[in-house]
C-alpha cells in the first residue's frame, strides 16, 4: 500500500532533490502532480527545479557535512540525486543509519548506485571487471607521466575524460600525438570537481549510440524503446526514439542494461548508454536517474522518463508505457555571458506536433543548455528536422 499525505502538513511525503537542473524540474513537476512535498537543492539559487518546488536550499553538495545538515533539517522520505557531483559517501553513511534505525527513508535508487556512478572508475570497474560486460579498453591515471604511458598503450584515437565530469566537461578526443598534452590540460581544468584522476578510453568506432531507459519499479524491470542520439564535444545535441536496431543488438542491449541495473538495485529510471555496431554492443556508462537524451520522452511516450521516475520511486505501478512513434528532441545551447531572453517563441511552435521547454536557468557563463525542442514526425528524419527547425526558429540573447 502506498500512502501519500498532504504537502506542507505534518503528513506530507517529502522528496529532497539533490540537483535542480532541467531534468530535476520535470521530476519535480511529476511529483507535484501526486501531491508530494518537493524540496529542491543545488549549488546556485533559482535553479530550474527550485522554481517548481515547495522550497529550496543552496549548498555545496560535495560538502558531506552540508548534505548531512540538509537531510537533518528537512527529514525527507526520499533523497533523489539529480547530478553526479554529490558527496555520495555521506549518502552511503546516511542510508546505513536509516537502515540501522529501521526507518524506511531511501536514497534513490540506492546510495551505492549514486556512489559508483559519481566517479567513472566505480561504474567502469563494476561493469567491465565484476560483471564482465563489454566496454572500450581503458586505463585510469593520476599523473602526466602515467597518462602518456596509457595513451601509448591504448593507442590513438582515444578519449580522455576526468573521472568526475558530465555533459562532456573536460573530455577530449585524442586523434594524434599532437593532441595528447592539450587533452590532459583540459581534463585537469574542465571537470566538475577540479583536477585529478583521468580515464583514457580506446575509441569505439560505433555505427550509432543509444540510451536504453530502464525502469526498475515495484512490478519489475521495464525497458523503453531505444533512444538514438547525436553528441558533439561529449554533450548531447539531438535525440530520437525509436532508434532502429537489429533484433540481436536490441536483445544484447537489454541484457547489458538488466545486468548493470540489477546490480545497482533500487527503484527508478536508469539511462544505460551503449555503443552499437551491427550486432555488437558495448556498455559506456549509466545514469541512475533520468537522462538528458531521454528528454525526447516528454513527447514520445504517454509516461515520460520523468513520470516513470516519479512512479517508480514512489512504489507506484507501471503497467505499460505507450510509445507514440517517431519523435525527436533538439538541445538549445547558449554561449556567452548573461541572462537568457527568448524571442520568436511563437515561431518555434508554429509547426504541428512540436513542443518546447525553456528551462529558466538564471544565467549563462560560457556555454549552457537553456532549452529543448520536441517533435513528432512521420519518420525519424522528419521528426529530427522538425525539432531542429523549431530550435532554429527560437532566438535568444544574453542580457
Ligand atoms: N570510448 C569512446 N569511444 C567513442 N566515443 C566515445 C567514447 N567515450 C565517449 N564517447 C563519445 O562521447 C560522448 C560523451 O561521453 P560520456 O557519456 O562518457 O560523457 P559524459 O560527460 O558522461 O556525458 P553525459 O553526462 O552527457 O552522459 C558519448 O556519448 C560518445 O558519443
Ligand atoms: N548530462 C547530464 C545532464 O544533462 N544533467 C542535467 O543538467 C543539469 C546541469 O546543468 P548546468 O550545467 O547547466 O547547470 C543537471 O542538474 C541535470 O538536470
Ligand atoms: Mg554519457
Amino acid at each position: 500500500m502506498v500512502t501519500i499525505g498532504t504537502p506542507l502538513s505534518p503528513h506530507g511525503f517529502r522528496v529532497l532533490l539533490l540537483g535542480s537542473g532541467e531534468l530535476g524540474k520535470e521530476v519535480a513537476i511529476e511529483l507535484q502532480r501526486f501531491g508530494v512535498e518537493v524540496i529542491a537543492a543545488d549549488r546556485y539559487a533559482d535553479a530550474p527545479a527550485m522554481q517548481v518546488a515547495h522550497r529550496s536550499h543552496v549548498l555545496d553538495m560535495l560538502d558531506g557535512a552540508a548534505v548531512r545538515a540538509l537531510v537533518a533539517l528537512e527529514r525527507p522520505h526520499l533523497i533523489v540525486p539529480e547530478i553526479e557531483a554529490i558527496h555520495t559517501q555521506t549518502l552511503v553513511e546516511l542510508e546505513r543509519e536509516f537502515e540501522a534505525r529501521g526507518s524506511d527513508v531511501r536514497v534513490i535508487p540506492t546510495a551505492r548506485a549514486a556512489r559508483l556512478t559519481m566517479d567513472r572508475e566505480g561504474i567502469r570497474r563494476l561493469a567491465a571487471e565484476t560483471l564482465g560486460l563489454p566496454t572500450s579498453p581503458y586505463r585510469f591515471v593520476d599523473t602526466l607521466e602515467d597518462y602518456r604511458a596509457a595513451v601509448a598503450e591504448i593507442g590513438v584515437p582515444c578519449v580522455v575524460k576526468p573521472v568526475m565530469s558530465s555533459s562532456g566537461k573536460g573530455q577530449s578526443l585524442v586523434r594524434s600525438q599532437a593532441d595528447i598534452e592539450q587533452a590532459w590540460e583540459y581534463a585537469q581544468t574542465g571537470g566538475r570537481a577540479g583536477a585529478g584522476r583521468v580515464i583514457v578510453e580506446g575509441f569505439i568506432d560505433f555505427e550509432y549510440e543509444i540510451t536504453l531507459l530502464t525502469v526498475r519499479h515495484a512490478g519489475g524491470t521495464t525497458f523503453c524503446a531505444p533512444i538514438g542520439h547525436l553528441q558533439r564535444d561529449g554533450d548531447y545535441r539531438e535525440s530520437w526514439q525509436p532508434q532502429a536496431m537489429s533484433p540481436r543488438a536490441l536483445e544484447r542491449s537489454q541484457e547489458i542494461a538488466r545486468a548493470i541495473t540489477d546490480d545497482l538495485g533500487g527503484w527508478g529510471v536508469f539511462g544505460v548508454e551503449l555503443f552499437v555496431k551491427g550486432d555488437e554492443v558495448w556498455f559506456s556508462e549509466v545514469s541512475p536517474r533520468p537522462h538528458d537524451t531521454g528528454l525526447v520522452t516528454l513527447i514520445s511516450q504517454d509516461l515520460s522518463e520523468f513520470a516513470l521516475h516519479a512512479r517508480a520511486i514512489l512504489g507506484l505501478p507501471i503497467p505499460s508505457i505507450r510509445q507514440y512513434g517517431a519523435a525527436a528532441s533538439c538541445a538549445v545551447l547558449a554561449h556567452g555571458h548573461g541572462v537568457p531572453v527568448f524571442s520568436d517563441v511563437d515561431k518555434a511552435l508554429e509547426q504541428a506536433d512540436t513542443q518546447l521547454r525553456l528551462f529558466g536557468k538564471p544565467r549563462v557563463e560560457g556555454h549552457r543548455r537553456v532549452a529543448v525542442t520536441l517533435a513528432l514526425g512521420g519518420d525519424i528524419e522528419n521528426a529530427r528536422q522538425r525539432a531542429r527547425d523549431a530550435a532554429a526558429a527560437l532566438t535568444f540573447e544574453l542580457r
